[in-house]
């Protein structure tokens, strides 16, 4: 099958002597669901920097979208995805439904039916609340949400779990497992569970580079602790 999304050789560095992700390469397919797990400092975040033009300490041989050489920060490419960072809050100055507004009309989508995602996630009394006077869990869901209902071709999420309390955890677990529907979802998480609940595969950042847990087994018994403990 032919990658969607690929990268070849990405070096990315804070301090230039000690790159955090050293020659890494991985590819996304078309309408798949990808889970990134990796140790505390193992570089997820500055991977889904690198691939949002977060940051800038980084050089790769080749970054291929749909087949064609891309740079991460190309207008076109910026269109195509949407990422929700975690503890990032930005137009805390904006009600949800002001924020959901703006970004429909940059990304030139129509808002679609978004009750079931509001039900979902608990969210019915906060749609015109200013972003900056939510809670932490409510304040994500602003994301999420916005999210979910962009259905852009490229979702990341760094640590989507973070902060959401159980009921929104289960209603996130069944959005992003639904994703492939729309898209390619690339996430990253310290919750287990989160990884093998959802994800068609799951890469292991290590030691600046990806590998994939090709034993399949967490797929049955959906329990990944197993696996993890002969990588
Ligand atoms: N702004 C920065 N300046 C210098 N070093 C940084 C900076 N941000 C991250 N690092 C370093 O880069 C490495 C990777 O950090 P990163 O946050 O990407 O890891 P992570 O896998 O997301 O970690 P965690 O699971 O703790 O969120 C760590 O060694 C970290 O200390």
């Amino acid at each position: 099958m032919k990658a969607e999304f690929s990268v070849i050789n990405l070096t990315a560095w804070y301090t230039q002597k000690k790159p955090v992700l050293q020659e890494l390469t991985f590819h996304l397919q078309k309408h798949e669901v990808v889970g990134m797990i990796g140790l505390n400092g193992a570089g997820k975040t500055t991977l889904l920097n690198c691939l949002c033009g977060l940051h800038d300490g980084f050089q790769a041989e080749s970054v291929k979208w749909n087949g064609q050489e891309i740079r991460f920060r190309d207008p076109a490419f910026m269109f195509l995805r949407y990422a929700v960072f975690d503890g990032d809050s930005p137009f805390g100055y904006f009600t949800f439904r002001e924020y959901l507004a703006y970004v429909f009309r940059t990304y030139k989508k129509q808002i679609p039916d978004i009750e079931t995602l509001i039900r979902g996630f608990s969210f019915e009394q906060y749609e015109n609340v200013l972003i900056k006077e939510l809670s932490t869990g409510n304040k994500k869901k602003v994301y999420l949400i916005t999210a979910f209902a962009l259905h852009p071709d490229l979702l990341f999420l760094d640590e989507p779990v973070n902060g959401l309390d159980f009921q929104s955890t289960e209603f996130l677990y069944s959005q992003m497992k639904e994703y492939k529907q729309y898209g390619t979802l690339f996430f990253s998480s310290h919750v287990l569970e989160s990884v093998s609940l959802t994800a068609d595969r799951i890469l292991l950042l290590k030691n600046g580079s990806i590998e994939e847990l090709c034993d399949k087994t967490w797929k049955e018994n959906g329990d990944i602790r197993e696996v993890l403990g002969h990588v």
